[in-house]
């Protein structure tokens, strides 16, 4: 696991399985951090409505288009039958020396290997709890819950900085996630 300090600014990519608790994890984290100017919770850009409580700004598919081609984003990722950003004006707080945190996408993280201002954390839970946890959440209808699961099964396992198993209460991974970005930030 690197750990530790980051004298310079990074990105802390969070992926894991749909279901596994990323939003609910990175929302706990970024309340409980709030006061350490250090540390940076990106919103994304997604091609997908929002709801109450929703954790990106919906953008249409040409418009996430026209910022990616006019150097708007700093990464861009597709899963699930949507387009995924994150604006370029976060690259320039990691410029800054700040850590940035992103809801990220293990295929695109896989592919970022060996990057030093990248830190990958894996929130992951048991195949069962997914299953559960996407039907009660309720956000996708059934057949789309189905093509989530299959995609977690499909994906090659990560190897991250750091791995959470969110299979207990939710502020216990959620507060290891806390106290590994406060070092990371110390
Ligand atoms: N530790 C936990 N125990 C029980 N339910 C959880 C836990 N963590 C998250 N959940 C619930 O599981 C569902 C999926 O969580 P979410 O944060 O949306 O996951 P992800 O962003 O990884 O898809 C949500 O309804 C959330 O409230
Ligand atoms: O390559 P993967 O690791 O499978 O990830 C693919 C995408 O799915 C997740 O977003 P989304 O909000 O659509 O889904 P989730 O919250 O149900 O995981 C995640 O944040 C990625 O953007």
């Amino acid at each position: 696991m690197k750990q530790g300090r980051a004298p310079s600014g990074c990105w802390v990519m969070a992926c894991g399985p749909s279901g596994a608790g990323k939003d609910s994890l990175l929302a706990w984290a970024e309340a409980a951090l709030a006061r350490e100017p250090r540390i940076v919770f990106a919103r994304r850009l997604v091609t997908r409505a929002t709801h109450p409580g929703s954790d990106h700004d919906e953008v249409s598919p040409a418009a996430m288009r026209a910022l990616g081609e006019s150097g708007g984003l700093a990464w861009h990722w597709e899963a699930h039958g949507h387009q995924y950003g994150v604006r370029a004006a976060y690259a320039d707080l990691v410029a800054q020396g700040r850590i940035v945190v992103v809801n990220g996408s293990r295929e695109h993280v896989a592919g970022l290997a060996g990057r030093a201002d990248v830190r990958s954390v894996l929130i992951t839970a048991p195949a069962e709890a997914l299953r559960q946890r996407l039907l009660a959440r309720g956000r996708e209808p059934a057949q789309a819950v189905a093509g989530r699961l299959h995609r977690n099964a499909a994906l090659p396992a990560l190897a991250a900085d750091l791995v959470l198993v969110n299979d207990g209460p939710l502020e216990r991974a959620a507060g290891a996630l806390r106290d590994w970005l406060r070092e990371l930030a110390a």
